[in-house]
Order: structure tokens, then sequence, then C-alpha cells
């Protein structure tokens, strides 16, 4: 579990994140969403520690990540996987470099054994037979599960995707939304997603963290967003013209 306790952070005086507390529960998606320019990705660097909140604290698993020794520090680190925006592969580098590259930084493992965990991942995300390709040979679809492979080489206990389905087609964004969704289940990973795509958030939000202008305005799930009774958080939602469509028939 991470819990954020009371997160704030100002730019040049204006203050961006104003006091936002939750709980982001292991073996679950755990969503952020809001418009555009809330504050989701700037809360989101605030919890991997890119960004030192002005105020708050937020704990991995009993360890206060701001307030604890470097060492501390580091051992979270190494329990970090990351799927950013856009896939960030290095375009220098093979399919299996990039995915093998958390190992060559982080661990001292034996290339035989870095090379078959490489592969294990690469097929748990469906991909085989690309380990040679470059980035710039692979779709943008391919390129999303090769940062997820790269996002899990370690054994990571905690996965933060930000915005993960941007770029994707409808039907790739469901697969990898799936992906996501069996990977964080079966190795029981707490997953933070930041997300405006409400099609993600209605299929995989077990916990939903809905920010605007820098606040929490509700937190619930899946199950229970619909029926919610924030006006902001029903325009977001209802911005979407085919759930409108359907909440006028309901
Ligand atoms: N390093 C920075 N310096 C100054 N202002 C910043 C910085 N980073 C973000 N901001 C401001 O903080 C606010 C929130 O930005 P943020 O990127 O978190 O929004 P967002 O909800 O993730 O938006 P989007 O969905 O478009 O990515 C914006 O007004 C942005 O301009």
């Amino acid at each position: 579990m991470i819990e954020i306790k009371n997160i704030r952070k100002s730019f040049k005086g204006t203050e961006v994140i104003k006091g936002i507390s939750g709980e982001f529960q292991q073996g679950k998606v755990n969503m952020i969403i809001g418009a555009s320019g809330t504050g989701k990705s700037v809360l989101l660097k605030c919890i991997v520690g890119l960004v030192t909140p002005d105020e708050g604290n937020v704990i991995y698993r009993g360890r206060d990540f701001f307030n604890s020794e470097k060492d501390v520090q580091r051992e979270i680190r190494q329990e970090i996987g990351m799927l950013f925006q856009g896939g960030a592969l290095f375009d220098s580098m093979t399919v299996e470099k990039n995915v093998m590259f958390p190992l060559d930084v982080l661990t001292k493992m034996p290339s035989d054994e870095k090379l078959d965990r490489v592969n294990f991942c690469l097929k748990r995300v469906g991909l085989e037979n690309v380990n040679k390709k470059m980035p710039s040979e692979i779709s943008g679809g391919m390129k999303k599960r090769v940062g997820i492979a790269r996002a899990i080489v370690n054994n990571s206990k905690f996965l933060f995707c930000d915005e993960p389905n941007s770029g994707l087609d409808p039907q790739t964004s469901i697969l990898i939304d799936e992906l996501i969704k069996e990977i964080t289940y079966e190795y029981d990973i707490t997953t933070v997603v930041v997300s405006h795509d409400m099609n993600s958030v209605v299929e995989s939000g077990d916990y939903i963290l809905f920010m605007y202008q820098g606040n929490k305005l509700w937190e619930g799930t899946k199950d229970n967003i619909l029926q919610n009774d924030v006006p902001e958080l029903q325009d977001f939602i209802f911005a979407n013209h085919i759930l409108r469509r359907l909440k006028e028939k309901a």
C-alpha cells in the first residue's frame, strides 16, 4: 500500500496541489483522474519522489519516503517501475536492451539470468521474437508493452503509469488496460495510473481519486463513480457524449 497524507506543492507562489490525501491499495489498480492541468502529473511526481512536496508524507508500506535515510529511499526506488507517456524507450537501444536496462543499472545479476528475466517479461506482455528490433520498428501498442515489460522486469512492487493509453486507438487501449490489470493482480503490485480516459476508469478503477484544481473532490471505485453527486466530476465524466446520451436515456 502507498499512503499519501496532506500533499501540498506550489510553484512560484501558486499552489497546484492543495493538501491531498489518499490510500493506494496493494494488488489493485488505483487511478488519479481529472481534467487537463488539474495537477495529476505533479501529484504523481511527488509520489515517486521526482518532485519534493512542500508539505505532506508519502508512505510506501510503512516507509515515509521523504523522511527516510538515503539508503531507504534507494530501496524504495528499486521497488518502483514506471510506464511513462509515449513509452519513453531509448531509441538507440534494441527492445531487449531497453527491457534489460533496470537490471543493468540496479542489479548485479549475471548476464544469462538477466536475459532469462527479460525474455520472461517480454513473453508475459505478449511479445516474442522482437528482442533485436529497434523501437522505431515496432507499433505504438508494442512500445507500450515493451514499456510495461521494462517497468516490471525488476520485480517491481509499485507500478506507476502516466496516461498509458495516450496515442493508442481504442482497441489497443483496451488491450493495454487489460494487461496492466492482469499484471497488477497476478503479481500483487500497487499500481497507480494517471488517466483522463473514462473507458479505462470504469473498466479498471479499483480505487479512483478525482482531482479538480489541485484538490481531491471525490474518491471511490468504478462501481460507484457513476452515482456520484459532485457536479465537477459529473461534468468530467459526461464530457463524453456517448456516456451523456446513455445517462439521459437511463
Ligand atoms: N515545474 C513546474 N513549474 C511551474 N508550474 C508547473 C510545473 N509543473 C506543473 N506546473 C503547473 O501545475 C499545474 C498542474 O500541472 P499538471 O501537469 O500536474 O496537470 P495534469 O493534470 O497532469 O494535466 P494533463 O492531463 O494535461 O497532463 C499546471 O498549471 C502546470 O502549469
